[in-house]
């Protein structure tokens, strides 16, 4: 029988007992770091040749050079048409969902000017190449590449370049079918540390870009971390997270199903269930034991589970909220009568998910937002990936001739009192009198 840990929030070590269940071992690991560390120098100085040593060490590709391990957009095309027709309708729905959601995203240029005919605004601008890791080590994730990719599209970047690992060499159809649908411009087999590092520093083959987005294992979460700087990144995402609080009045079946959802990704996955009431935290705990035999993925879900899941009892609806905004999850289901009441009150999570026909599961592959969200607590300050992701905005200032005599003058001010006399000289030469 599989053991969940059982929280109540009025026990007396209720925050810690949380924070325990929280905290993500992962992060700090010594020897990851080492690694990571490594691989980075490695590729950095020696390129293409220790990427493929990696890649033959790490995913056990048998490639002899790097072109080896460049996927054509011939290729890819092909993949896109001999996939079974129901799984490219299904490929194209699901893309024009997110291409139109994340339309909305889109930031455009802006500038007012004042009264002295002073121009102030932003110019905004698409990132020139971006790199999109999409996952593939435990499993391949096909619309992790429209959620990287659409977005990037949208907001103009001209050149995508995918890298995605293909373990002993095994090519994912729909991860590449996807690439065609989502008009990526490069392929390359390779994943993990070294093809961060690829596409931080460049190699002969692939191509240096301005910033790399998209999830991964803690290989590449850590090597993100540490090529940011050189280039730009999204985020840093960990394991999967699901937390749903529930009043009880939804299909113990159902929210048991949602909580495997997550946990089904990674044994570091986390699936959290917060109800006021006592039975159906119960309830659902037998539906666990019932529908684990089921599922093709137990092992997974079971690890995750024992190790990092966790049912809170709350007495009432505020204290569940007061818990959810602590958790800041990834993924916030609130299946109660009015979620949208209960969605003001939410001020931190990557996404919410509204009412009891909103699983998380839908926003994962086509309701249209994207699935690439902060995770371990994070959406207190991060967002979820999008087309401003891809956008920068530069500042845009004209100043008149009449502007410049009186900025001029407070700028001298300023500049005197730091004794930057240059500066202070270069507003003065503007100034009439
Ligand atoms: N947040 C999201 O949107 C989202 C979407 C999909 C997947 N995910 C998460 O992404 C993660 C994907 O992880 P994954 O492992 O399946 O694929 P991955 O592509 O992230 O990692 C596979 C790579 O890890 C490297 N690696 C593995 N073992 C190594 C070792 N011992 N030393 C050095 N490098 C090593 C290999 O190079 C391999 O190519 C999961 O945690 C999943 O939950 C998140
Ligand atoms: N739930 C993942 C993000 O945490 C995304 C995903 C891809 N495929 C299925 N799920
Ligand atoms: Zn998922």
């Amino acid at each position: 029988m599989i053991e969940i840990k059982q929280l109540s929030a009025s026990q007396a070590d209720f925050w810690t007992a949380l924070e325990d269940i929280l905290a993500w071992e992962g992060v700090s690991d010594d020897k990851v770091t080492d690694i990571v560390k490594e691989i980075l120098a490695e590729v950095k100085s020696r390129g293409d040749e220790a990427v493929l040593e990696y890649s033959r060490r790490f995913d056990r590709v048998t490639a002899e050079t790097m072109s080896d391990l460049e996927i054509s957009l011939d290729r890819a095309k092909a993949a896109l048409e001999n996939i079974p027709s129901e799984q490219r309708q299904a490929l194209e729905a699901a893309a024009q969902r997110v291409r139109q959601y994340h339309d909305h995203q889109k930031q455009s240029s802006w500038s007012y000017t004042e009264e002295d005919g002073t121009l102030l605004g932003q110019q905004v601008t698409p990132l020139d190449r971006a790199g999109l890791y999409v996952p593939g080590g435990k499993a391949a994730y096909p619309s992790s590449v429209l959620m990287n990719a659409i977005p990037a599209k949208v907001a103009g970047v001209q050149e995508l370049i995918m890298v995605v690992p293909t373990p002993n060499g095994e090519v994912n159809e729909l991860v590449l079918a996807a690439a065609a649908v989502a008009g990526v411009d490069r392929i390359f087999a390779v994943g993990g540390a070294q093809a961060v590092a690829a596409l931080a520093y460049g190699t002969e083959t692939i191509p240096q870009v301005d910033k790399i987005v998209g999830p991964g294992n803690i290989f590449v979460a850590t090597a993100k971390g540490m090529v940011f700087g050189t280039v730009g990144i999204d985020m840093i995402a960990g394991p999967s997270e699901i937390l749903v609080i529930c009043d009880g009045k939804t299909d113990p079946d159902w929210i048991a199903m949602d909580l495997f959802s997550q946990a089904e990704h990674d044994e570091d996955a986390q699936s959290i269930l917060i109800s006021p009431d006592a039975d159906f935290l119960e309830k659902v705990n037998a539906s666990i034991a019932k529908l684990l035999p089921t599922m093709e993925r137990k092992d997974i879900i079971t690890t995750s589970l024992q190790n990092r899941a966790a049912m809170i009892h709350v007495e009432d609806m505020d204290t569940a909220i007061e818990v959810a905004n602590f958790i800041a999850a990834e993924h916030l289901e609130l299946s109660v009568d009015d979620p949208m009441e209960m969605a003001k009150k939410i001020r931190h999570a990557g996404a919410i998910f509204l009412g009891r026909y909103t699983p998380e599961a839908l926003g994962d592959y086509c309701a249209g937002p994207n699935h690439v969200l902060p995770t371990s607590r994070t959406a207190r300050f991060s967002s979820p990936l999008g087309v401003y992701d891809f956008q920068k905005r530069s500042s845009l200032i004209q100043v008149s001739e009449q502007g410049a005599q009186s900025l001029g003058k407070v700028a001298s001010v300023l500049a005197r009192g730091e004794s930057l006399t240059a500066h202070a000289r270069s507003a003065e030469y503007r100034l009439k009198d």
